[in-house]
């Protein structure tokens, strides 16, 4: 059976500005990579986990697997960026879309997520390969986004040209539904990241 929806938690990043082991760094009493994972599992969507090709957090990463059961993979390449965890989350799980989630996005939210997947219909008929939330100054945010399977052949030739890896690449060829941020979330906080130290410790 094709399941509809999977996930992929991108956690394969180097944490650079955070001093690495991005996932595993606490944020208001819980690791940052168990927000969304608490919320994919809550929906009852099955979701794939891609951690760095060389992690060195293994341990942890052994840990959080017997927590959430989850699949997990690892980047086929190091230092792809995050298509590299698109392509090899699309590769563990068999689904028609995909919703795909950074590791640091503490405030996401069941509800904002259900409203991600309502549009699912709509991107069918106008033959959109990705929803892709929009703020109204522009700024896009492709990392908390849907992505159909059918994109991955895309995905594959953009990989295999190793020319431009940038996620806003893949999406100009994707005839992308942008929605509006808003919609998702009136106060706009579920797209908020942790790149920082000092982001860790600010809790709103
Ligand atoms: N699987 C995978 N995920 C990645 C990769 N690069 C970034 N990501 C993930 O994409 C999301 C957004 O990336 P950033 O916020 O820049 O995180 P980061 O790259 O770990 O942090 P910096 O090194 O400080 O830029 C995070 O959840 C990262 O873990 C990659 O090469 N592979
Ligand atoms: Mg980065």
């Amino acid at each position: 059976m094709v399941t509809i929806i999977a996930g992929i938690i991108l956690s394969g990043g180097k944490g650079e500005r955070i001093g690495g082991k991005k996932p595993f760094r606490v944020f208001n009493g819980k690791y940052l990579i168990n927000y969304p994972s608490d919320v994919l599992k809550s929906l009852k969507i099955p979701y794939v986990t891609v951690f760095a090709k060389n992690s060195i957090d293994l341990e942890m990463e052994r840990k959080y697997l017997i927590k959430y059961k989850c699949l997990i993979s690892f980047d086929l390449i190091e230092g792809k960026g995050p298509l590299m965890g698109i392509l090899c989350g699309m590769r563990a799980l068999n689904a028609k879309w995909f919703i795909v989630l950074p590791c640091d996005c503490p405030y996401v939210t069941k509800e904002a997520l259900e409203k991600l997947i309502a549009n699912i219909e709509i991107a069918e008929k106008n033959n959109n390969l990705c929803i892709i939330p929009k703020h109204e100054n522009g700024y896009i945010e492709p990392l908390f986004a849907l992505y159909k399977r059918d994109s991955l052949h895309i995905l594959n030739k953009i990989i295999m040209e190793d020319k431009n890896l940038s996620i806003r690449y893949f999406i100009s060829h994707l005839n992308p539904l942008y929605i509006k941020a808003e919609e998702l979330d009136e106060s706009k906080r579920i797209f908020k990241n942790i790149n920082t130290i000092e982001e860790l410790k600010n809790v709103e």
